[in-house]
Order: C-alpha cells, then structure tokens, then sequence
C-alpha cells in the first residue's frame, strides 16, 4: 500500500479578539494583544491509498479544519504536511459561486484546476449527467436548493477524478437516489485505489463507508484506528454527549481542553 497522506505534528492556531481595537493594536504595533486559539493541535494523521477513512467528533473538534489543511485550502500554522496526489474537497459551501449558472461554475472550477477548453467542453455532458440538474444548469446557482448544489459540487469533484477525495457533510443534504450513485461512485474510487476522507456526523455512514475512524476531540487526536475498533467506543461516547445539558457540555470541554494547554495556561487566559 501507497502512503497518499502523512501529517506530522500538525497546528493551526487563530487569534481570537475581545474587540476591533485589539486587533488594530496587533496588526500596527506587532505584538500579540488577541489570546492563542488551536483549532488543531500536535495532529499526527496517515493515510494509504484504497481506503476510506471516516473522520469524526463534535462540532468544532476541528474536522473541517483538518479537512481544508489536506485540500490545500487552509495553511497550517505548523508540523509538516505530504500529500501525494490531486485533493478535491466536496462541501455543501465548496467554492461554487452563487452569480453564475451551473454551467459556468463547471467552467470555472475546471479552468482553475488546469483543464484546457477542449477537456472541459468533454467533461461538461457527464458532469451535467450525474449532477441530474437537467435544464436547471443554465440557471445561477443561487437559485439552486442546498442539494442542488451539493449535487453540482459532487459531479465536478467526481469527474476530475482526483487522487483522494474529501467528503465533507456533503452527502447529508442529497436525496437517498442521489447518495446511493455517489456512495457507489465513492466504492469506484476506492477500488480504483483512491483514498477516501469521510467527514460525517451519522454512525450509520461510517458503518457503510468507513475502513478506519479518525476521532478528533477539540484539536486533537482523541483515537485512531480500524472502524470496528473505535467507532463503538465513539458511538457510546457521543451517546453520552448528546444527553448532557449545555453546562455540561461546556465543563466536559474545558476538562479536555485544560488536559491540552495544562492547568497554566488556563490560569493565564482568566488573568
Ligand atoms: N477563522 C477562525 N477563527 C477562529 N476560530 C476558528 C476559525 N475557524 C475555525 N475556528 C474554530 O476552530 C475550531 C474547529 O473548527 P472546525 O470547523 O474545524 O470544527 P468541525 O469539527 O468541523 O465542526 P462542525 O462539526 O461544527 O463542522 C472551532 O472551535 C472553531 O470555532
């Protein structure tokens, strides 16, 4: 097997500011006056090609951050990323522009991924085809429902045919006709060696898709491993979860993130 991605020692780290006036200070006099926010942090991460990997955890454990790090999309504060191949990143908001028809977002997309005119005009009929948007491809896509878009978004993805694929949320919004052609497209692509990141909050998904499960808790690598393995410790956690009240979910946060930063950092933040 063929290592397709290889994360070392991975952070992103956002400033996060009380006020403008902070801001303004930080840009003009370059010093630090917002306080240090990782979205990932310490991230260790391998991939190989042929398999799916199902990438979980609560909303902001840092999926999508992770995701647009791989995708090229998001630069990484620090650690180093290999990548080898072409990444297409499908999100329900993955870059399609809202003014322009079907058509001319097709057109757009594949002008920046490198294709000629000619490879385009080849590739727009089956884009067209498996988006089943019919004459709706001549339409802005602001008019578009979310799974219109979704659908747009997946076809071209698809049809560029790229070395690994990351589906982020995008097969939660299609309808149930649509999301079995793409999972067996998703099949296609691992057979066919690709490798396959999956960003899903639905248990059900990963159990169909997912080869390997990687867990991620508030920017960091809670458990990584084969499907069967973690994702029953996964679901009975966020079984749990999704019974604690708001407190209880803000208290179970800190406590994870304090094991992070350390006991230290929390007392300086509150300084
Ligand atoms: N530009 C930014 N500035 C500050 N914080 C950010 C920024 N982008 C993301 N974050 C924070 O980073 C954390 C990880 O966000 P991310 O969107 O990667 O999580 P997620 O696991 O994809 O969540 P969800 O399941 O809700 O989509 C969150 O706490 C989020 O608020």
């Amino acid at each position: 097997m063929k290592k397709t991605i290889d994360l070392l020692d991975i952070t992103k780290k956002h400033k996060l500011y009380t006020s403008t006036s902070q801001k303004v200070k930080d840009i003009f006099l370059r010093k630090s006056f917002g306080e240090d926010f990782y979205a990932l942090r310490g991230v260790n991460f391998e991939a190989y090609n042929g398999e799916v990997v199902g990438l979980v955890g609560v909303n902001g454990a840092g999926k999508s951050t992770l995701s647009n790090i791989i995708a090229g999309i998001l630069p990484e504060t620090s650690g180093t990323v290999n990548v080898k191949g072409d990444v297409a990143l499908i999100a329900i908001a993955s870059g399609l522009k809202g003014n322009l028809t079907g058509r001319e977002n097709i057109e757009l997309k594949c002008l920046m991924l490198g294709f000629t005119k000619e490879e385009i005009k080849a590739l727009e009929p089956q884009i067209i085809e498996f988006a089943e948007l019919g004459k709706f491809i001549d339409q802005p896509i602001k008019s578009y429902s979310t799974g219109m878009r979704s659908r747009l978004g997946f076809a071209i993805s698809v049809s560029i045919d790229p070395d690994i694929i990351i589906i982020d949320e995008a097969l939660a919004v299609g309808d149930k006709a649509f999301n079995e052609k793409a999972f067996n497209k998703v099949m296609e692509f691992k057979k066919r060696g690709k490798t396959i990141l999956f960003v899903s909050h639905s248990i059900k998904l990963m159990e169909r898709f997912a080869d390997k499960i990687l867990w991620l808790e508030y920017g960091q690598v809670k458990d990584y491993g084969l499907r069967e393995d973690i994702l029953p410790k996964y679901e009975a956690f966020i079984k749990k979860y999704k019974k604690m009240s708001k407190a209880e979910k803000e208290s179970y946060k800190e406590k994870s993130l304090r094991q992070q930063y350390g006991t230290d950092m929390f007392a300086e933040t509150s300084k």
